[in-house]
């Protein structure tokens, strides 16, 4: 039921609008690119695209957004789904029209664009869900520490195929991540083998200054050692050279079922552009509610 132009009669600007309030967001602060990039793929992976993941807990409930594994979700993400959705209902004909779901996926298309990424269409037509709780999270989200089978069955799980799962996985050619997320690869219990013996000693010794063993919680490093702010394949060639920062990184090219995939992308960047787009438009199409299972949320933040 999604299809691409779906708001073509009720807000047929909405794709600039939400253009124009991304890119002011953008002009505040980098961050918006990660945020928002991060914020998708974990509202996809938890009951569907549907802005679950943007639900404030409230009463009794605890919602998606408190728990553990989400509770690094960079607050400009959800800003810029927030900001923009006020940019849409601003406009008479549009308000309370467009769901935050969509939103949040024109929102990512935006980011990725503007920080140097491929730009596509998007399928729009997502209602936005009416549940949001922590426990639903539990095990639906992918571990830094992942191999190539958790990987690939987790992604199997939302329709996503292995060259889908590596394509999305460049989404960490830009953004941050806090030292406790890798620590374990460069800070063994185990004496023979410090360091992970996937990762470039030179690059593990960057880590280690950067993330010392006592380091403040709240540091956040580049996940991108060499151009953390653009989105490109880069990713894959860092992969090449042992700088993958997380296990479930490194292992798509320690692997040998998804290491030609890498190389592949390495030195194509077109390929590598198309991949992402194939990949980010099946993940748009991940739980997708319609009819009574939605609606359209005037406060993205809680339910109508
Ligand atoms: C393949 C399995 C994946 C694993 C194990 C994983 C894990 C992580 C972890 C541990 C962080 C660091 C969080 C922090 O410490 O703040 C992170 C950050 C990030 N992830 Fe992933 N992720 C995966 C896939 C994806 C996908 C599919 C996307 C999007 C399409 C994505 C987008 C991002 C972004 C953009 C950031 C940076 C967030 C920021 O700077 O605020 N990740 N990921
Ligand atoms: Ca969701
Ligand atoms: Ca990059």
């Amino acid at each position: 039921q999604l299809r691409q132009n779906y708001y073509a009669s009720s807000c047929p600007n909405v794709e600039s609008i939400v253009r124009t309030a991304v890119a002011k967001k953008f002009k505040e602060t980098f961050v918006t690119v990660p945020a928002t990039l991060r914020l998708f793929f974990h509202d996809c992976f938890v009951q569907g695209c549907d802005a679950s993941v943007m639900i404030s807990s409230s009463g009794g409930n605890k919602a998606e957004k408190d728990h553990p594994e989400n509770l690094s979700l960079a607050g400009d993400g959800f800003d810029t789904v927030i900001k923009a959705k006020g940019a849409v209902d601003a406009v008479p004909s549009c308000r309370n029209k467009v769901s935050c779901a969509d939103i949040l996926t024109m929102a990512t298309r935006d980011v990725v664009a503007l920080s140097g990424g491929p730009s596509y269409a998007v399928e729009l037509g997502r209602l936005d869900g009416l549940n949001s709780t922590a426990s639903s999270v539990n095990g639906k989200l992918p571990q830094p520490s992942f191999n190539l089978n958790q990987l690939n069955s987790l992604f199997a799980a939302n329709g996503l195929s292995q060259p889908d799962m590596i394509a999305l996985s460049a989404a960490h050619t830009v953004g941050f991540s806090h030292c406790s997320k890798f620590a374990n690869r460069i800070y063994s219990s185990d004496r023979q083998n410090a360091v992970d013996p996937t990762m470039n000693r030179t690059y593990a010794a960057q880590l280690q200054q950067m993330c010392p063993k006592n380091v403040d919680p709240s540091i956040a490093i580049n996940m991108d050692p060499d151009t953390p702010r653009i989105f490109d394949n880069v990713y894959f060639k860092n992969l090449q050279k042992g700088q993958g920062l997380f296990t479930s990184d490194q292992v798509l090219f320690s692997d040998l079922r998804s290491r030609p995939t890498v190389n592949a992308w390495a030195t194509n960047s077109l390929a590598f552009n198309q991949a992402f787009i194939t990949a980010m438009t099946k993940l748009g199409r991940v739980g997708v509610k319609t009819g009574t299972n939605g609606h359209i949320r005037r406060n993205c933040a809680a339910f109508n």
